[in-house]
Parts: structure tokens; sequence; C-alpha cells
């Protein structure tokens, strides 16, 4: 099958630098996603978006090239609840890949065990209107119930102005909760702010809720973007990030978000975004738990 890429649609770059930052020996990049092939594993037909294809090899290219041990591949939406592409990237990552996956209420309790064999851990909610149609919540916490079982977690993707309306269901899911991207903070506002604060508030009084502080390029609105070279990167998101990662240095996971879909400004280069990350976990201890412990007590349980 032939897909059309989206108009405009940035392709992940190409030949990235090699970090200045040397990530800890055993480091986890807890957010990437692969695309098809196109060719191989069709895109769904309800995707919102048709993306540049990135495969599993390359995925691996960039761990090795980038210092990193493991990945963990997030079910990107234009797959939708297909989750072949992801499952055969587990599968073919010498254990050194784990998942998240996307499941409908009707995905059955053998499909959810085969899945669990190739090193799928989580399902992913994503409530951002542009990705996805509405899943009824009902539906949701259905599907929580049985993964919970599993041992799974819970992955959100939402926006900032969002969490009020969906705070109660995110705080009845019986499972460990990660939130995608800090919950998309809207840096132009202040960080001690009332948006923010109800973020923290959010990871404060609930033990079970961890996030992810990646995406400064999706983030960023001053930038400037991680290429030629800039060491300086996304300032904007700096104390956002950092925030969190002191605030709760137990409960925070970092990933490069390649290949970065829905960029439509730039395409920052995934060496620099690695020499972002001793801007928002400042010590080696920080550095540590970000990279290492926190991904590995979540995904390897039986390794940390
Ligand atoms: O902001 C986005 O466009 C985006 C999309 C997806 C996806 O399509 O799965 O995943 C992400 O982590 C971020």
């Amino acid at each position: 099958m032939e897909f059309q890429k989206t108009p405009g649609w940035l392709d992940w770059y190409d030949g990235p630098s090699k970090p200045r930052f040397k990530v800890p020996a055993g480091s986890v990049d807890a957010h990437c996603h692969v695309f098809g092939p196109g060719a191989e594993f069709p895109y769904a037909p309800e995707r919102k978006y048709t993306p540049c294809d990135a495969s599993k090899q390359q995925l691996y290219a960039l761990r090795d090239h980038l210092g990193f041990a493991r990945n963990v591949v997030v079910q990107a939406t234009c797959h939708g609840a297909d989750n072949r592409a992801m499952v055969d990237a587990l599968v073919h990552s010498s254990g050194k890949a784990r998942g998240v996956a996307t499941v409908k209420r009707s995905v059955t309790d053998d499909e959810l065990k085969a899945m669990h064999d190739a090193g799928v851990r989580g399902v992913r909610f994503n409530f951002v209107k542009r990705l996805v149609d509405f899943t009824p919540k009902d539906e949701l916490i259905e599907i929580a119930n049985r993964i919970n079982k599993l041992g799974w977690h819970v992955v959100i993707y939402f926006e900032a102005v969002d969490l009020p309306e969906l705070w109660d269901f995110f705080t009845a899911l019986p499972t460990t909760v990660v939130v995608d991207h800090m919950g998309r903070p809207d840096v132009n506002k202040p960080v001690d702010g009332p948006e923010f604060e109800l973020f923290v508030k959010f990871m404060r009084e609930h033990s079970n809720v961890w996030s992810k502080v990646s995406c400064p390029e999706r983030l960023s609105v001053k930038g400037p973007p991680a290429l030629n070279g800039e060491q300086n990167a996304y300032r904007d998101v700096v104390p956002f990030a950092r925030r969190i990662v002191e605030t709760f240095p137990d409960r925070v996971l970092w990933g490069t978000d390649w290949p970065h879909p829905n960029l439509k400004d730039h395409m920052p280069d995934d060496g620099l975004l690695v020499d972002f990350i001793p801007h928002i976990a400042v010590t080696a201890e920080l550095q540590q738990k970000l990279l290492v412990d926190n991904p590995m007590r979540l995904y390897w349980p039986e390794e940390s």
C-alpha cells in the first residue's frame, strides 16, 4: 500500500549529532515511536495524520548513536489500535525494548497475553482532540481494570487546559498513571501560575502519577531550536521540566519522542535533545533516576 504523507509533514532529522552529554550506563529512551513502514504495517484508516516511515532499525540505530541502552516504544495514533508495528519492534529488540499499546474494549485476554509476552507493559489513553476521536470513559475504565491485573500502567496524553475536566477520571484510575509531556503546559504562562500548579498538585496528591519530562521541542514558544549545535535550546521549557524533576525525582521519565510526529516549525537534532537533559536534571543523582532507575522500575521491574 502506498501512503501519501500529510501535506507539510516534517521528516525526522537524518544524521543527528553525537550528544556532548554522556547519558548514564543503562539509560532508557522512555518515549519514542515507530511508524510503519507503511508497506509492511499499514497506517490505520481512522488516523488523523499520515507520517513518513520510521522503522525499528532506524529507531535502534538512533538508540545506539545517542548512547542509550533501551527503548519504550509507545503506540502512535497513526496506527490506531493496530499494535503490530510496535509489537514487531519489541520482538526484534533482543529484550531491549518494552512497549505501550492502544487497545479497544474488544481486545481479548489472549491478545493481551500475547502483547505482554512481547513486552507491552501499558496502554495509552489519548485526549488530544487533533489526534484521536473520543473514547467513552466507561470503556477506558473497563480497559484500565483489565490491564491492571497484568501489572500494566496507563499512559495519558492531554493538554493542560483540559486537566480540570479530566481530573476525576484520571484520579479514579486504579493503576500507575504516566503523563505524556508534562500534560503539555503553556510555557507562556508562569511556572508557579494556577495552570501548572494544578499539574503539580495532581502529582503531589496522587503518588501513583508519574510524568515524562519530554518534548521541549513541542512546548517551547521562544526556542531557540535544537539545531546547528545549539546548546541552549528551548530555554522557556527548562523551569517547568526542572520543577517536576526536582519535586518528584522518583516519578519522572525522559524520552526523545523520535520521530517527532506533527512538528510544524522545525525538526530537532536528537543529539541536541539529549544535551537538553542536564539543564532539567542538574545532578548526576537526578540524571540516574530519570534515565535509568525510574524507567527500569516501571518497565523492567524484574531486573531493577
Ligand atoms: O503531539 C503529537 O502530535 C503527538 C502525537 C503522538 C501520536 O500520534 O501518537 O504521540 C506523541 O507523543 C505526540
